[in-house]
């Protein structure tokens, strides 16, 4: 009888229940698994002879112990006793050697899966858009990555080998118990369907509840992680909701407990069928073995073997039968890693994409139209479980903006919160797709450019000026890694953070960030500006900081600005009166369109919304335009050197 066979069908009846899976694993997973497996054929091959001449020996020793029975004590041979003795302990000895090298075939075979698939997934959704991560909760994403591809890697090691291992254990353990007395074989087959039906009833439960432990361990901790954010901790504090948020946590970490109890129990009660099962088996082979072999039927080293023989003949079934959870475990991690890196980007480099020229320095927006995706569009639904779902479909953001900058032109964009000033400069660089009109840089359509070329024409500022958790260094060259000290100083100094540098403990080699030396705002922006510096793209875009500075460091970044934008094209979300006076051309954004355009004096005297805003908004703020001469202003047009009054066609 093929036990193996049993458990196959067993597993594959689980995969196709979908109460169990919930989702249908696709039909050429193990295909594709496979593919991934065959560059590492030269472990795999030596890996399973390993396991199978472990299974081989596996049967010698009891073989082993009937000769000694039979052939030694029985006759009063001494020296086939000693000469037995002394191969059964040589076979335990090879078994040793074996399990070592089977563990460093397997290592090796697992630990370079997960290496190749967890760079794949990471290359890989570090290129997803930008609303890829807008949606997906980090703690869901990470988790994904982290235990999904740990569990698939369980799938190459421990699986195949016990797969292998046991299958063929079983069949030469049955083979030579048939051999050995079919009657006792047969009766300890009889006893089976008592243990393949708790099996089935368990593994089903088992499978559903591993299931969702995943899901809720997968919400505990990206509860934990949101909330012990900076930001979410800040907002628990204020708010005063410690008692609430524990709440909600004890909610999660409770249904994790008893998700974990009910897990236990499942376990158990399928191990308890199992040494029932044993025991039972046991008392039949001797009380049914012994009568036989007083009745003279077979040998007493016969009834040893047997006895020896059935040890191993359950140990493989236990084994067979829980693989087809871990087997079915490991096929959801494969297919929830897959799930990810099939995701194709929204926003793919064309095969005949061109490069930009080092010069294109225009920066034009044509009848462009923009919603912002749905999350079925740009996430995956196994991650939106986690993540909240949001079900109102997304309203259109922007309606028929043209604009054009000319190379060396500032633009500003001012407008109400919510008007879609973000979103224009999100599609400046890309980062979402345009759904009607087109975005062109030095000309070319956006979409027609190489990547990597759009991404050094075009610099980004944004409000929140994010540093990595590194040096300054670090964070600087990350925009130009071939920078010599001189200029990191150089950037440094025009951004006006010199001053700055001669207070860090370690210079250039301060860390910065979360869990490093803590900048100030400003500060920050103004090291944004420097990176940005070093970067020196033709167009700049740029958030500028609506968080409060005080007036020196508002002069500073202001200078650092000025000095940044002198000479580049530049979009530029304003917030300062200052920075709208400079520009060439203010664009007011109101509902997704352009509601005038102008300069400054010119939307004044048109006395729309812009004067409006100008009111509401800007006229109470201290004019911080640092004196002229103080820094080298770029004299872009040969007229931006701080002159008040913004000058540029409207
Ligand atoms: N990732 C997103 N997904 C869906 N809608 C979005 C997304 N980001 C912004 N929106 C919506 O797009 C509209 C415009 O937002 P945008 O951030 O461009 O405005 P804004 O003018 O920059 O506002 P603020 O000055 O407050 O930053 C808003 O209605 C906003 O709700």
């Amino acid at each position: 009888m093929d036990n193996a066979g049993v458990s196959w069908a067993t597993m594959r009846s689980l995969a196709s229940d979908k109460s169990v899976t919930q989702q249908q694993l696709p039909a050429g997973l193990a295909h594709r698994i496979l593919r991934y497996a065959r560059p590492y054929i030269r472990i795999i091959l030596p890996f399973l002879t390993i396991v199978a001449a472990v299974a081989v020996l596996g049967i010698v020793t009891p073989l082993l112990l009937k000769a000694i029975i039979d052939r030694g004590i029985v006759p009063g041979d001494i020296g086939v006793v000693v000469w037995l003795a002394v191969a059964v302990a040589g076979v335990a000895l090879l078994e040793a050697i074996l399990s070592l090298l089977q563990r460093w075939y397997s290592s090796r075979l697992g630990e370079g899966f997960i290496y190749d698939l967890r760079c794949e997934v990471f290359d890989h959704v570090q290129r997803m858009p930008l609303a890829f991560f807008v949606r997906a909760q980090t703690g869901a994403l990470t988790s994904r990555l982290n235990n999904d591809i740990i569990g698939a890697q369980r799938a190459l090691t421990n699986t195949l080998s016990s797969v292998v291992s046991n299958v063929l254990s079983l069949v030469l353990v049955l083979g030579t118990m048939f051999t050995l007395s079919w009657q006792i074989t047969l009766i300890a087959l009889i006893l089976l369907p008592l243990f393949l039906l708790p099996v089935k009833w368990v593994g089903k439960r088992l499978q559903r509840v591993t299931r969702e432990q995943m899901a809720v361990d997968a919400e505990m901790s990206s509860l934990m992680t949101e909330r012990f954010g900076v930001g979410g901790a800040m907002l628990t504090k204020l708010y005063g909701r410690a008692d609430e948020e524990t709440r909600m946590f004890s909610g999660r970490a409770a249904r994790v407990r008893d998700l974990g109890v009910l897990s236990a129990m499942y376990s158990r009660v399928f191990f308890v069928a199992l040494t029932l099962l044993a025991a039972l088996a046991t008392a039949v082979v001797y009380g049914l073995g012994g009568a036989l072999v007083i009745g003279g039927t077979f040998q007493l080293g016969t009834l040893v073997a047997l006895a020896a023989l059935l040890t191993r003949l359950y140990g493989p079934l236990t084994a067979l039968s829980n693989v087809h959870v871990d087997i079915m475990t490991a096929l959801v991690s494969f297919h929830r890693v897959f799930e990810v890196l099939d995701l194709r980007p929204m926003i793919e480099e064309r095969t005949d994409a061109v490069a930009l020229p080092a010069d294109a320095g225009s920066l034009e927006f044509d009848s462009v139209s923009f919603r912002y995706p749905g999350p079925e569009e740009v996430s995956l639904a196994s991650l939106e479980s986690v993540a909240r779902q949001e079900s109102t479909p997304s309203h259109q953001v922007l309606h028929d903006v043209s604009f054009r900058a000319a190379p060396g032109e500032m633009i500003a964009l001012v407008g109400h919160s919510g008007a879609g000033k973000t979103t224009i400069t999100h599609l400046a660089g890309r980062l979402y797709e345009v759904d009607s009109g087109s975005v062109r840089i030095g000309g070319h359509d956006v979409r027609d450019v190489q990547l990597s070329s759009l991404y050094s024409t075009v610099g980004v500022v944004t409000q929140e000026a994010h540093l990595f958790h590194d040096t300054i260094r670090a964070n600087l060259a990350y925009a130009r890694p071939s920078a010599t000290d001189e200029e990191l100083l150089q950037a440094l100094r025009t951004a006006q953070l010199e001053h700055l540098l001669a207070e860090l403990p370690d210079g250039l080699d301060t860390v910065v960030g979360d869990r490093g030396y803590r900048l100030s705002g400003g500060e920050k922006q103004r090291l944004a500006i420097a990176r940005l510096l070093l970067k020196a793209p033709p167009i700049v875009v740029l958030d500028e900081a609506t968080a409060h500075l005080d007036s020196e460091s508002e002069a500073a970044v202001q200078q650092a600005l000025r000095t940044a934008l002198s000479g580049r094209t530049s979009l530029v979300i304003a917030h300062r009166l200052a920075t709208i006076r400079e520009a060439d051309r203010i664009l007011v954004i109101s509902d997704g369109r352009i509601a005038e355009q102008g300069t400054h004096a010119e939307l004044l005297a048109h006395n729309g919304l812009y004067a409006e805003l100008y009111r509401t908004q800007f006229a109470a703020q201290p004019d911080t335009v640092p004196p002229a001469g103080a820094l080298p202003v770029g004299t872009h047009n040969g007229s931006r050197s701080g002159a008040p009054v913004g000058r540029g066609e409207a």
